[in-house]
């Protein structure tokens, strides 16, 4: 299971959910800047887990493409293991930010708000 995780751009994750979850953050995005207060909480909870498997599958790819090529072979699958971290450390500060903060949509339109 763990393995599956860490090689995300193989199999089903790489293929199937990517390309649905490609599909839900294009649609989630500007549905959660413009949904009411109570769907904005279910926009950034979905949001928070989304973006952030959305990112480690991509990176996935990139990293296989990219870390043999300028660190060899060997690097693969350690750089795999920092990027579950980057990404666990994402989802959990995104989180964080719909519990203990403005939520992800909210920090969104802080940016054009007061
Ligand atoms: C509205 C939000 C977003 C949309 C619509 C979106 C859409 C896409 C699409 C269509 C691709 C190309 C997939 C393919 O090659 O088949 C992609 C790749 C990627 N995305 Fe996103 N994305 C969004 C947000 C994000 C976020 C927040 C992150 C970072 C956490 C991210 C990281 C990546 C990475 C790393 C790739 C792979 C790039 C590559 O293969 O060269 N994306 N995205």
């Amino acid at each position: 299971m763990l393995s599956r995780i860490i090689r995300a751009d193989e199999g089903v994750l790489g293929v199937r959910v990517y390309h649905m979850l490609n599909l839900g953050v294009l649609w989630l995005t500007p549905v959660a800047l413009v949904s009411p207060p109570p769907l904005t909480s279910i926009c950034d909870t979905i949001i928070a887990l989304a973006f952030p498997i959305h990112g480690h599958i991509g990176m996935n790819y990139v990293l296989t493409d990219y870390v043999p090529k300028v660190f060899g072979k060997g690097a693969r699958g350690p750089a795999r293991v920092i990027m579950l971290g980057v990404t666990t450390a994402t989802t959990a500060g995104l989180l964080k930010l719909n519990m203990d903060g403005p939520g992800v949509t909210g920090a969104l339109k802080a940016l054009w708000t007061k």
